[in-house]
């Protein structure tokens, strides 16, 4: 697959870019069944699992406070239109996602962070049976916030529409840890080496393990490092492996600054799937030079059946200057739609299309996505021919 873009690009032209951030089947609409979105999908099958990280990655990098009322209601209608699993928020230190030191709408209010409301949207937001909601946890610091959430938190009683008995369900029941693969991105994001990031985060997932969350790991920087360059694929195999030794269930490669192709994007997976069962892997793709669809369909042709994507491809981290959005959910949704693959339950595409307009306008942002940009642009077409022959009529 894609072996015509077997040729690499030269990396340097793309680390002046991103070094200068300036330069920058319609589905019915159901009642979510109580399935686990977590099964672990076996590369053989066609069932491919979609992590929702727009109301996590997509709005952290947001130069304005989005109020927690909006975050709400984005996870809620996210979680109704059919996605299983949904990374609601962070509890990383408010110093360190910056909020760009302002609002423009109050600007007499003391900078605040994006993530800093990650408690409140979590106590508020609907917890959908068989739906799940991550959130990232940089330290033990960040865990011991959550816990104490988790341990004060009424948790709301939905009743499994298949069982006769009322469901207790958490605001979450798993952490997201993420490292990367040099100590330059590593300093940049987190203020401590892979090797420093590696031994802290092994006691955060022992910890979490004990008190019953799930983990996933996150590997930043996987193709190319916005401040060290082309990285090796030999660190992203040995960095995810020691993820999954830790006690990780999965790892998702994170191309953070959105440079991958498809044929760097297969070279290593290549190397990684050497040493770590593909099951275990999941595939982050920013879209930065619009190879978000074409690097996921390579990582699922590889045998990975897990894709993280963000509504509206909202996004990108603070310590990623220049680099967008992750790959927009409803790219890949159409892009799998009527292919071999499908996804994990039901999601309505219509829908995403309107959330993705929806939030983009709550944000002042373009949509980012192409296939939201043109089902609208259809839609649109099709109720204006609507209105002219009504009034032909
Ligand atoms: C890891 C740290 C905390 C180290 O930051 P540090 O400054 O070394 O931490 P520290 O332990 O020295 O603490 C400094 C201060 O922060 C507080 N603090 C410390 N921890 C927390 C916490 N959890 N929650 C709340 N407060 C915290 C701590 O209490 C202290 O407060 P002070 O005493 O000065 O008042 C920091 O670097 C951090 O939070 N980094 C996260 C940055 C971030 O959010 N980046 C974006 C997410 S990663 C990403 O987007 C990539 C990904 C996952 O999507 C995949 C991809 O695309 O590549």
């Amino acid at each position: 697959m894609f072996s015509s873009l077997h040729q690499r690009l030269p990396g340097a032209s793309h680390l002046q870019f991103l070094r200068h951030p300036q330069t920058l089947h319609s589905a019915r609409r159901k009642v979510p069944s109580i399935y686990s979105a977590y099964s672990t999908v076996p590369s053989d099958s066609n069932v491919v699992n979609i992590v929702e990280v727009g109301p996590r990655d997509g709005l952290q990098n947001e130069k304005r406070i989005v109020p927690p009322d909006v975050k709400v209601e984005l996870i809620n209608r996210l979680g109704r239109a059919g996605m299983k699993i949904i990374e609601s928020g962070s509890f990383v230190s408010p110093k360190w996602v910056p909020q760009h030191g302002y609002d423009d709408l109050q600007p007499t209010k003391p900078p605040s962070t994006q993530m800093a409301g990650t408690p409140e949207v979590l106590t508020r937001m609907e917890k959908l049976p068989g739906v799940h909601y991550p959130v990232l946890v940089p330290n033990l610091k960040g865990l011991e916030n959550l816990l104490e959430l988790l341990s004060n938190t009424v948790y709301n009683t939905l009743t499994d529409p298949s069982s006769s008995k009322p469901t207790t369900i958490p605001p979450t029941d798993e952490i997201a840890i993420f490292t990367s693969t040099t100590d330059a991105f590593s300093l940049a994001n987190t203020n401590c080496t892979v090797s420093e990031s590696l031994d802290r985060l092994a006691i955060v997932t022992q910890k979490a393990r004990e008190k019953g969350l799930r983990v996933r790991g996150y590997v930043s920087v996987v193709i190319t490092c916005p401040y060290s360059g082309k990285v090796d694929n030999k660190q992203v195999r040995d960095v995810s492996k020691k993820l999954l030794e830790m006690g990780c269930y999965e790892v998702s490669l994170g191309d953070t600054t959105g440079m991958g192709t498809p044929a760097s994007v297969g070279d290593m997976l290549d190397v990684v799937m050497g040493a770590v069962p593909v099951e275990k892997l999941a595939g982050h793709f920013h879209d930065t030079f619009g190879m978000g669809v074409a690097n996921a369909l390579q990582a699922l042709d590889a045998g990975v059946r897990t894709l993280d994507s963000s509504i509206g491809g909202l996004g990108g981290c603070p310590y990623s200057p220049g680099a967008s959005g992750n790959v927009a959910t409803e790219d890949i949704l159409y892009a799998i739609q009527g292919s071999k693959y499908k996804t994990n339950g039901e999601v309505d595409l219509d829908e995403m299309v309107r959330i993705g307009w929806w939030i983009s306008e709550k944000l002042g942002r373009e949509n980012a996505s192409r296939a939201g940009k043109a089902i609208k642009a259809r839609r649109d077409r099709e109720s204006r021919e609507d209105e002219k022959a009504k009034a032909k009529l």
